[in-house]
């Protein structure tokens, strides 16, 4: 597995080792071992799966003060992923970092405790799939706003009818948010 840094600490992009045959293609999407062996000692306690079209836009997501650490990818359709820093001790905090995760790039995203998250969807049919280090926990679930222009987040939008749920249309501007740690 080769894990590319992003600038922002703890925050990594994953390449899983692939194998392709006659038959199709293999790759280990999660082994503890491996991600150990890469300074990623992790446990996972729940995995999630959402189906978008194309211009959905879910996020920024954050939990407090019970964070969740995110392990998340692609295995049909392609996003536009997105993590905000929002760890009070860290030296980025308030900085994103942008990736696009797709059924045909097979990349993951670390996203440790203390972020935000979230994705545009840039296909009809895209499935998401995610592991969480800390159970979903509804009440402690905050929504920080997409397009606030203190993050200025180049969301590849053009062309798209964003659709958003309504609480990531009334998301928390960056200056109204806690630090997550
Ligand atoms: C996230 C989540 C939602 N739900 C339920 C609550 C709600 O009725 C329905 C849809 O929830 P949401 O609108 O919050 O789903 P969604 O907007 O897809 O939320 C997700 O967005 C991405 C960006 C993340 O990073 C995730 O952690 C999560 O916050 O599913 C669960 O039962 N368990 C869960 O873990």
């Amino acid at each position: 597995m080769k894990v590319i840094p992003t600038g922002i600490a703890g925050l990594a992009i994953l390449e899983p080792r692939l194998f392709q045959d006659d038959r199709g293609f293999f790759m280990e999407s999660w082994n503890s071992q491996t991600f150990r062996d890469a300074g990623l000692d992790l446990t996972f306690v729940q995995d999630n799966h959402s189906r978008s079209d194309r211009g959905v836009l879910r996020g920024l997501h954050f939990q407090h003060p019970n964070p969740q650490g995110k392990l998340v990818r692609v295995t049909s359709g392609s996003v536009w992923d997105v993590a905000v820093d929002l760890r009070r001790s860290s030296a980025t905090f308030g900085r994103w970092f942008g990736v696009e995760l797709s059924a045909a790039n097979k990349r993951m995203f670390w996203i440790p405790p203390g972020f935000a998250h979230g994705f545009l969807c840039l296909e009809d049919g895209t499935d998401f799939l995610y592991k969480c280090t800390a159970f979903y926990q509804p009440a402690q679930e905050h929504s920080l706003l997409w397009n606030d222009p203190a993050l200025n987040i180049p969301w590849p939008v053009a062309g798209m009818d964003i659709q958003l749920s309504a609480k990531d249309r009334d998301g928390l501007p960056l200056a109204h948010i806690q630090a997550c740690d």
